[in-house]
């Protein structure tokens, strides 16, 4: 079974990339099959997987997608860039942008981008979808082709008001679009272990979501080191496989797989 995890949160510059692209690296390092969607037309995740041009691509998601509207066959594998750190890449570009004024007229605009991936994931093990930060149509389409979500948030934020417009939107595409639509959780990011602040951040979170969400044990500290990788297109295991980053991304990679198996358990329980 293919698990497709959307990284979602309508808030710029939280983590979504970064840990889309270094839990992929980290699933794909425990063995698993990855395939790493950039839903985003900044194409931040290309970029830090190596493609410093995106706009220079021949095939990227906006091709694709622009193609599963005109009902167009796609080849198999067309458009995916492989990593040499073990994973598959669906690039984005700019292009993806005029995507979202596409999609308000088509029809089943909501799930292009899960039929896409119908076609494509029963290769992976795990499919990770970068998103845009909004809550736009391409957002919506990562949503409703996701079995779950993760939430990345940055600790130097009080996140209060985002959340809970993005739990909303959540609980909308559950009642319209993808009812199984899980939360696998919320992550801290660039928490700053030095200042009171993060820890005030990292309570306040827990004490008001802990009780209805996860919230990932592991929290992602700020580094240096994981802004440095965008620009030398491999992932933080690669940079600095010691540091702190390294490790909390290693931690992640683990809670992940914990998840999964907790699921499968409970289903093969409710089988019984
Ligand atoms: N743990 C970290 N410590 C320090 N800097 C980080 C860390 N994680 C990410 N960054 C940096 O913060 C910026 C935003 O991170 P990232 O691109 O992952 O966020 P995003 O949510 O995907 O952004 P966008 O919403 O623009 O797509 C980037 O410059 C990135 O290199």
């Amino acid at each position: 079974m293919t698990n497709v995890i959307a990284v979602a949160n309508q808030k710029g510059g939280v983590g979504k990339t970064t840990t889309c692209a270094n839990l992929g690296i980290g699933l794909a390092q425990e063995g698993k099959k990855v395939l790493l969607v950039d839903s985003d037309p900044q194409s931040s995740m290309t970029i830090s997987l190596g493609n410093p041009q995106p706009d220079q691509l021949p095939v990227t998601l906006a091709t694709i997608m622009g193609k599963m509207l005109d009902e167009e066959p796609i080849d198999p594998g067309e458009g995916l860039l492989h990593h040499d750190e073990g994973v598959d890449l669906m690039p984005a570009n700019i292009e993806l942008s005029g995507m979202e004024v596409s999609l308000v007229n088509a029809m089943s605009r909501e799930k292009i981008l899960k039929q896409y991936l119908d076609g494509v994931k029963r290769q992976y093990d795990y499919v990770l979808l970068d998103c845009m930060p909004s809550l736009g149509m391409l957002t919506v389409n990562a949503l409703a082709a996701a079995d779950s979500v993760l939430i990345p948030v940055q600790a130097q934020y009080l996140p209060a008001k985002g959340l809970e417009q993005l739990l909303q939107t959540i609980n909308k595409v559950r009642r319209q679009i993808n009812p199984k639509l899980k939360i696998d959780g919320i992550l801290l990011t660039m928490v700053d272990s030095r200042t009171n602040y993060s820890k005030e951040i990292s309570t306040l979170l827990r004490d008001t979501y802990g009780s209805k969400l996860k919230v990932f044990d592991v929290e992602i500290p700020h580094s240096v080191r994981a802004a440095e990788i965008s620009a030398e297109g491999r992932s933080i295991f690669a940079h600095d496989p010691k540091g702190k980053v390294a490790e909390a991304y290693r931690e992640l990679t683990k809670e992940v797989l914990k998840i999964e198996k907790q699921r499968q358990k409970h289903k093969s329980e409710q089988l019984r």
